[in-house]
């Protein structure tokens, strides 16, 4: 057994950046920004008018002075003129700045009478004027890997760039495997359960941003995992679930094994998921994980999901643990990390964590219920209520 940390780096090395393709920015929320992305233009690309209000030089701005209207600047459709002494223009929200004029007053501080404005006895500070370039100027970088998220489309957007490149979806194949497993929907024969996991991780995966391929569940004999295996050939990483520990029906590490699969590594020291495997085979990563839904689904969270980032380049893929209050004691921990079912919860403005009483690796039901993985470090003290302890958010 290695430790987890050590596991999860061996995993790391297993796997590499996927490669760069162009989509349009519609379909590029979720996506991993590839190469730093230019601004094509500046923003603004001129000097703009934050209020609606008038256009005035700074020489007129005096309590009670009376100006003229000369015309009017509105957003998309600038003022020609100039603005001189003793002038203003009318001007909108997002309409250009025209020349001459060196503030814009506010409409509610003027009084207007025909084309004649009068400033009243208040005077702002601030000039309403967004300067030209004052978000980005054009050439701006913005660098690379990166999540894209609906905030970067905004940018990406406004700088007047329709496509960017990103890392390909790593493409991720899961296989389950076990002649007592059914797919949902069917109904199981009397030694039969309905196949939980392969559905969960797949939409792990995706959510993470991978490409989820959910292969036809393997029986538990050699010829049915070659075949399953072989359909799986052109994915970046192969995911078995179940037939990773000792038992005679326990197949998959010898089939991949015959396979010519180069393990990293069998037997973690954690729990749940002690028996997960990794290794290469052709050109696929390869993560075998235990059967036993909740240990597939933790394993998923500590070892898949950091091997999905780093396959688009996303910089510290490892899960990052949060800290939070314990609610209730806890017990010495053993010589495998236990990563515990367990609620957060904020109680007066402070994440308070409460492990789930029931922890056998079976139940769905209690993962269910949980919202995240408390941590219990390999040999672990007994913790008191209120000491600070680390989680992951599930
Ligand atoms: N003598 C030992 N027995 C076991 C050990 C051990 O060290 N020595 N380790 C135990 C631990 S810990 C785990 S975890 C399990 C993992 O075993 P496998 O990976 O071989 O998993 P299976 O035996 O195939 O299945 C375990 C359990 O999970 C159910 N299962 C499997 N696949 C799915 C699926 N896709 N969806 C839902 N449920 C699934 C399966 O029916 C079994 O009930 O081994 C212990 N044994
Ligand atoms: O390691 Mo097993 O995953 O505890 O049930």
């Amino acid at each position: 057994m290695i430790p987890v940390e050590e596991a999860l780096a061996r995993v790391l090395a297993l796997v590499a950046p996927t490669g760069v393709e162009s989509v349009p920015l519609r379909q590029a929320a979720g996506r991993v920004l590839a190469e730093p992305v230019a601004a094509r233009l500046t923003q603004p690309p001129f000097a703009a008018s934050a209020m609606d209000g008038y256009a005035i030089r700074e020489a007129d701005h005096v309590a009670g002075r009376v100006l003229t209207v000369i015309g009017e600047a509105a957003a998309g459709r600038g003022f020609g003129g100039t603005v001189s002494e003793g002038q203003a223009v009318r001007i909108f929200t997002g309409a250009p700045v025209p020349a001459g004029a060196e503030r814009v007053i506010l409409q509610e501080d003027v009084t207007r009478a025909g084309e004649d404005i009068t400033l009243g006895t208040r005077l702002e500070e601030g000039r309403n004027i967004r300067a030209a370039g004052q978000d980005f100027a054009e050439g701006d970088l913005i660098s690379a890997p990166r999540r894209i998220g609906a905030k970067e489309i905004a940018l990406f957007a406004a700088m007047n760039v329709p496509e960017v490149s990103v890392r390909r979806r790593p493409v991720v194949a899961f296989l389950s495997t076990g002649d007592e497993l059914v797919m949902p929907g069917e109904a199981p024969g009397p030694d039969q359960i309905v196949a939980s996991n392969g559905l969960a991780l797949a939409a792990m995966a995706e959510a993470e941003g991978a490409e989820a391929r959910v292969l036809p569940i393997a029986r538990d004999t050699e010829a049915s995992l070659r075949f399953t295996l072989a359909l799986a050939e052109d994915a970046d990483l192969i995911v078995t679930i179940g037939g990773a520990s000792v038992g005679d029906h326990d197949l998959v590490g010898k089939v991949l094994a015959d396979l010519g699969m180069a393990q990293a590594f069998w037997k973690v020291a954690m729990r749940p998921g002690k028996p997960l495997m990794a290794g290469t085979l052709g050109r696929s990563a390869v993560l075998g994980l235990p059967g036993n839904p909740v240990s597939s689904i933790v394993c998923g969270h500590i070892f898949m999901l950091p091997a999905i980032r780093a396959m688009l380049d996303l910089p510290d893929p490892a899960a990052t643990p949060i800290q939070a209050t314990l609610s209730a004691p806890v017990e010495e921990n053993g010589p495998r990390a236990h990563y515990m079912r367990a609620t957060v919860k904020t109680q007066d403005g402070v994440p308070v964590i409460h492990a789930l009483p029931r922890q056998d690796s079976a139940l769905l039901s209690v993962l269910g219920m949980s919202n995240a993985l408390l941590i219990r470090p390999v040999g672990d003290k007994a913790r008191e209520a209120g000491e600070l302890v680390s989680y992951l958010p599930i």
